[in-house]
């Protein structure tokens, strides 16, 4: 049987890699896009094997030395093509001395794929089989980021969700992010400012339930020396700070009343007073906003005006639950693991029935408990207590059937309360994660659905160690 081949793509443009992924895929082949070459090495330095390279060269920002020695150390001439514009020859020269002999011009057809490659069809892998596990056979975005984050798309909802943000993000209007906690809505909102005209000017973050009413304030539009007890010396706040750049409020929908009115303000005009300030300071932010509330329940209960509401989301992007495109968790969890094992002792990847009992966890805190799980497994290198913990959070999670009691002796040990007890508390178990899970571990949604004091709900959620 003939095997699929790899091609590994070096491009910005999301045709590009949408072009490569479904031709290569409809013949059974493997694609990744990556839009660096910086990336691309890193994945070839892992281990991953391309058999073919392809580079854009459109609007590369350093087309100079840009893949030259570096990329031909892993792969050879033949396996490198250059997309090129019509009209532009520039590249010509340096195809000549890495001695490469394909230079493409955009726009990249299906045909110019299937004659580049000349690769034979591969016959499609069943379903089920181990090898429709592996996580190499999705296509998949990988994108970097700052501070050593990165964005992986592989599903066809998050691929979608890429091609969104890439269309929106240049584009200068609000942007409202939903989702549950935990799923990226943050590592969106740094997608969002790498495709803006200001990517390279500030992207700051501002938690704004984390703070109360006075400090959130002060944070977001700072201070002048004096305006409060213990104000030394003038402080200017995020607006300022991130002055042409962009500016996310995170969890907006717990912002205060008060804050939400001079957020508004501020919103409508770019102009803003430090506390203690006679004079207002004018700014030029691109503001985000994400929450994991229901904002639709926040506007009819009135805890989130209506006029900043719609001021904020102009455009929505949801960002879905982990569970909702577990195709992904295996290739999350191998990059995952190329991150953050930084010992030689540290396993290169986990085994099979790991990244089997990954796929079947419902992950309440999603990508957030994904990342958690995967460092706490490396550092401890316990894979078998990691794989039971799994397992057993599953389990509590599964209606468990009631087993008829047909002649069955209990044990002489068991004791009926306990076992009572054991069963009473499981389905409590399995009703509060229910419910947290589908309010975006919002509590007090949570404790509402319940029916339950909002006190008791958190104190339930100590007594059974939930975590988001
Ligand atoms: N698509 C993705 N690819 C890779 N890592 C991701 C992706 N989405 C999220 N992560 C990782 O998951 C973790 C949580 O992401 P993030 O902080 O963006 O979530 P969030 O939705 O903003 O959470 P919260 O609502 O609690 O603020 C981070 O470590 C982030 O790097």
């Amino acid at each position: 049987m003939t095997h699929a081949l790899q091609i590994l793509a070096i491009s910005d443009d999301i045709d590009v890699c949408n072009m490569i992924h479904t031709s290569l895929g409809s013949n059974g082949h493997k694609s990744m896009c990556v839009s660096s070459s910086r990336e691309a090495l890193q994945l070839l330095h892992t281990g991953v094997v391309a058999d073919f390279l392809l580079f854009d060269a459109v609007k590369s920002k350093s087309r100079d030395g840009l893949f030259a020695s570096d990329l031909l150390q892993h792969l050879s001439s033949e396996k490198l093509c250059i997309l090129s514009e019509i009209g532009d020859t520039s590249w010509e020269k340096y195809a000549a001395k890495w001695s490469i002999k394909t230079v493409l011009t955009k726009p990249l057809l299906q045909k110019d794929l299937e004659k580049l490659t000349s690769w034979p069809k591969v016959e499609p892998t069943a379903v089920g089989t181990p090898q429709a596990n592996n996580p190499t056979n999705l296509p998949n975005h990988l994108e970097e980021l700052d501070n050593n984050r990165f964005f992986l798309a592989a599903s066809p909802t998050m691929m979608q969700l890429y091609k969104d943000v890439r269309l929106l993000a240049p584009v200068d209007i609000p942007v409202l992010i939903l989702g549950e906690s935990g799923v990226g809505k943050e590592i969106v909102a740094m997608l969002l400012h790498k495709y803006h005209s200001s990517a390279d000017r500030s992207f700051l973050n501002v938690n704004c339930a984390a703070l109360p009413t006075e400090l959130l304030e002060s944070e977001l539009f700072g201070y002048e020396a004096g305006a409060f007890t213990g104000a030394m010396k003038s402080k200017p706040g995020k607006f300022e700070l991130a002055n042409k750049g962009t500016l996310l409020l995170d969890e907006i929908g717990e912002m205060s009343p008060q804050m939400q009115a001079k957020l508004l303000h501020v919103l409508q005009d770019g102009s803003f007073c430090r506390l203690g300030a006679r004079v207002s300071t004018q700014v030029d932010v691109r503001v985000l906003a994400a929450t994991n509330i229901n904002m639709l329940d926040a506007l009819a209960e009135k805890r989130f005006r209506e006029d900043l509401y719609y001021r904020l989301n102009t455009l929505t992007i949801t960002v879905p639950p982990l569970r909702e495109r577990r195709e992904e968790i295996p290739l999350l969890m191998r990059e995952l693991i190329r991150r953050g094992a930084s010992r030689p002792e540290q396993p290169s990847t986990f085994s099979s029935r790991i990244m089997e009992a990954a796929q079947e966890y419902h992950w309440p805190g999603n990508l957030r408990e994904l990342r958690n799980f995967v460092t706490r497994t490396l550092v401890l290198q316990d894979e078998e207590s990691a794989y039971n913990d799994l397992r057993t959070k599953t389990r509590v999670n599964t209606v468990v059937p009631v087993e008829p009691i047909v002649e069955k002796k209990p044990p002489a040990s068991a004791n009926m309360r306990d076992v009572v007890n054991g069963v009473k508390n499981q389905a409590e178990i399995r009703m509060l994660e229910d419910a947290l899970s589908t309010s975006g571990w919002n509590r007090r949604r949570a404790a509402k659905v319940l029916n339950i004091s909002y006190r008791t709900l958190l104190y339930k959620i100590q007594r059974y160690g939930l975590k988001a």
